[in-house]
């Protein structure tokens, strides 16, 4: 049996809420692309396992440098996210009980230890895992105009993140059924959930930001810096 561990990379999108003149994923944080930050924080915690990046057919920002494993392969994106990741699972050559790992690019301040803690869970729960953050705030549905109507109920209401984690089988499987049905997912746990699986829900850091908006990259900006002080604070 195989011990393989795959990272899926969905990097196709096009960072339309960002509204900048180039891919959110290309916009550069501390001197380096988005895009190489969250490589190589992937690279840092899992140093030989395989990349899949999924990137746009007519990117023309990507640079082969920014990739720090020696072993990966680029695929094409789709048209929503679960299509990129589809694409990289169809292209790989994965045994059915590798595990394989997918997070956004645009989530460029994922720690070791979050990514470590993932891995665990998902090698040892058979539905997988996904790093998530239990509601903090108090909930409120709106009327449709912008009035707040009820408030929601929080318990047992989490934020999913990335990465999620599947053994490839199953994520191959709950992909291509959603696919098949025309479900749009907008995370991996979506397809997974739809099969009948509970995955584990492993608690995470409140920090590991989703690039989107673009107030956003000054926010992860400084929390790149509070990482690394901390960092450095622990080692000296
Ligand atoms: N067809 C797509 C759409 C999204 N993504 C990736 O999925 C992740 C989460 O998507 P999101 O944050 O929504 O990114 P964008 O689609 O780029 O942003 P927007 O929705 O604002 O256009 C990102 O890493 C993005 O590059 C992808 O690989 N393929
Ligand atoms: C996968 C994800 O990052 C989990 O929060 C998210 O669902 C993807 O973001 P999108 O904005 O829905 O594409």
């Amino acid at each position: 049996m195989s011990n393989t561990l795959w990272l899926v990379v969905p990097a196709a999108g096009q960072g339309r809420r960002m509204g900048a003149d180039k891919p959110k994923q290309y916009l550069t944080l501390n001197n380096q692309p988005i895009l190489a930050h969250t490589l190589a924080r992937l690279h840092a915690a899992f140093p030989q396992a395989r990349l899949v990046l999924c990137l746009d057919s007519d990117d023309r920002w990507f640079d082969p440098t920014w990739v720090p494993f020696a072993q990966w392969q680029r695929v094409s994106g789709g048209a929503e996210r679960m299509h990129s990741v589809l694409n990289a699972l169809q292209a790989m050559t994965a045994e059915g009980s590798d595990l394989v790992m997918v997070h956004d690019v645009a989530r460029p301040c994922i720690t070791r230890d979050d990514l470590h803690a993932l891995y665990q869970a998902a090698q040892t729960h058979s539905g997988g895992a996904l790093l998530a953050m239990p509601v903090a705030d108090t909930m409120k549905r709106d009327n449709g105009d912008q009035l707040s109507q009820i408030t929601e109920p929080r318990d047992g209401l989490w934020h999913a993140l990335t990465p999620q984690s599947f053994r490839y089988s199953l994520l191959r499987h709950a992909l291509e059924q959603a696919q098949q049905t025309g479900t749009v997912v907008t995370d991996e746990a979506s397809a997974v959930e739809a099969l009948g699986e509970a995955p584990r829900l492993v608690s995470g850091r409140r920090d590991n930001l989703k690039v989107t908006h673009p107030d956003d990259l000054a926010l992860a900006a400084a929390i790149l810096a509070a990482q690394s002080a901390t960092a450095s604070n622990r080692s000296s």
